[in-house]
């Protein structure tokens, strides 16, 4: 019998550092590495380029159907109004349903990025020790003050040649934590069973350490 999958999954909030974690245990664990943010950032940025409006509905559940492993990895994903058009399409309901099998298909039968198949995997987003991965042996639950995040999130966009004040990084963040807390579906929470990591004053590899004690036997 195949065994089954050694899953870590990995929620918080915004520029928390869940992804560069999440990055690293995939690497030191040999597992598969999905990051669910990037497709609710697709479907946003699929709704954008359609030109329709991020409340409609219905174009946000056709472009949740759509969405493809390929379009992943295009740049315009990681930007500032993409992340705030992904929380804008993440609420509604009809989106997360046509997500969710993919998620959960990822997490029976994780695989590398050539698709080969490996023994586990680690995920990153929301909803993922809650909703998407409820039995997972290992859920983390990584978080930073606001004022720290923001300046994180800022850094990077500047880096990234988007003209942008700190103060409108800090409004952003803090107006898409309150929708991703608030909504009434999959909203984003700790589980009771997560071990949390504040980063505030924790470098990456402070994380990393941190993490992995937390983990010990815990995937044998
Ligand atoms: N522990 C840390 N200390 C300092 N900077 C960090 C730390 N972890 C991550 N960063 C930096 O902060 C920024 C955000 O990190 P990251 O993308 O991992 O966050 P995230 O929680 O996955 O964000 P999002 O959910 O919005 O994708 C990146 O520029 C990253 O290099
Ligand atoms: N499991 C998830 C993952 C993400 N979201 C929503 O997408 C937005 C962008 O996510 P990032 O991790 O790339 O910042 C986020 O603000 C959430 O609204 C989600 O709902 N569930």
């Amino acid at each position: 019998m195949t065994p089954r999958p050694r899953i870590i999954a990995v929620d918080g909030p915004a520029a928390s550092g869940k992804g560069t974690l999440a990055r690293r245990l995939a690497r030191h664990f040999g597992f598969g590495y999905l990051d669910t943010g990037l497709l609710y950032r697709a479907v946003g940025l699929r709704v954008l380029r359609a030109g329709k409006d991020l409340g409609d509905e219905a174009a946000a559940i056709a472009a949740a159907g759509a969405v493809t492993a390929a379009e992943l990895a295009d740049p315009e994903l990681r930007s500032g109004p993409t992340g705030n058009a992904a929380s804008a399409v993440a609420k509604i309901p009809g989106v997360r349903q046509a997500l969710f099998d993919l998620q959960r298909r990822f997490a029976a039968h994780p695989t590398d990025d050539r698709g080969r198949p490996l023994l586990g995997a680690v995920i990153d987003g929301r909803d993922i020790g809650t909703v998407i991965c409820p039995d997972a042996p290992v859920k983390l639950f990584v978080n930073a003050s606001l004022e720290t995040r923001a300046k994180r999130r800022h850094k990077e966009l500047l880096e990234r040649g988007e003209a942008i004040i700190y103060a409108r990084v800090l409004e952003d963040i803090e107006r898409r934590d309150e929708q991703d807390r608030s909504r009434s579906v999959a909203p984003m929470a700790k589980a009771p069973d997560a071990f949390e990591i504040d980063t505030t004053g924790l470098d990456a590899d402070g994380a990393f350490a941190a993490a992995l004690a937390f983990i010990g036997s815990r995937l044998d």
